[in-house]
């Protein structure tokens, strides 16, 4: 089996049009782990997970899933090797919650073939999951945000990638939902050894729910580190410009805004 990492990056620098991203950022995910990033508005955390997903090039280095690069992949292979959420959903077409959850599946199937029992089954699964199983006949047009937040998160767990990378899979979910999410890549992290790369605006839930948080900065600069060490009040209140004060309470942290 092999032990390479689930992805690798390598003196990543990204840049969007006139806006310096990261430069010479370096990390392995092994299986099993949480990374969050974090950072302003802007700051081009979204066009960083897109590079990490293959999907715009970066200026210079390299992105490794599992020892390969994705030229060498191929789009169908990286697809079963990573998940991508996106931050925007949209539906051009109307299509049920089942059939859109199905699409996570396409990965998995030859040119010619349909869907299998055992596909729709896995979907189902999903859905269950995100709580939307009473709702696999809604036309996807119909639902609300939360709804259709969930609905993307359903497809990724049907497209079943080892390796998650979520932009703000938080994104129209109310709190319990929130949490709801989070336990859910823990589990797949803890029990199936997944990766997940998440974007997140609350560092708090990233304190809880990831190993390592990398902070991007907006001009080039970002850090890397344990959550521990990088989400404190003082390194949060540079990366987003506004004094907060950390609070501790049964173990867990919070962050407050003066
Ligand atoms: N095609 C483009 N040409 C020029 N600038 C762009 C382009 N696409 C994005 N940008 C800019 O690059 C910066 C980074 O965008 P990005 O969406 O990656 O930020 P982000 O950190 O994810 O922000 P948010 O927290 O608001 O989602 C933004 O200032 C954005 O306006």
């Amino acid at each position: 089996m092999s032990t390479a990492p689930l992805i690798e990056a390598q003196t990543l620098s990204v840049s969007v049009g006139q806006h310096q991203v990261c430069t010479n950022l370096n990390f392995t995910l092994q299986a099993g782990e949480r990374l969050a990033i974090l950072g302003r508005n802007g700051a081009g955390k979204s066009t960083l997970l897109s590079v990490l997903a293959g999907l715009r090039p970066p200026d210079t280095g390299e992105i490794l899933l599992g020892g390969t690069s994705y030229a060498e992949l191929g789009p169908r292979q990286a697809a079963l090797r990573r998940g991508w959420l996106e931050q925007r959903h949209g539906d051009a077409f109307a299509s049920t919650v089942l059939e859109t959850t199905l699409t996570g599946r396409h990965p998995h199937l030859g040119r010619w073939d349909w869907e299998s029992a055992q596909d729709a089954d896995i979907a189902r699964a999903a859905l269950r999951a995100v709580g939307l199983a009473e709702m696999e006949q809604r036309d996807v047009q119909t639902l609300s945000g939360g709804e259709r937040q969930r609905l993307a998160i359903a497809t990724l767990l049907t497209q079943a990638a080892p390796l998650y990378l979520l932009d703000e899979p938080l994104a129209h979910l109310d709190l319990n939902h929130q949490i709801a999410v989070l336990e859910l890549f823990a589990g797949a992290a803890r029990d199936n050894g997944a990766g997940v790369i998440m974007v997140l605006h609350e560092p708090a839930l990233a304190w809880r729910y990831c190993d390592r948080a990398l902070l991007i900065h907006g001009d080039g600069r970002h850090e890397l580190g344990p959550v521990r060490q990088m989400l404190t009040a003082e390194h949060l209140s540079a990366l987003y410009q506004h004094p907060l004060q950390a609070v501790e309470i049964d173990g867990r942290i919070g962050f407050i805004p003066r």
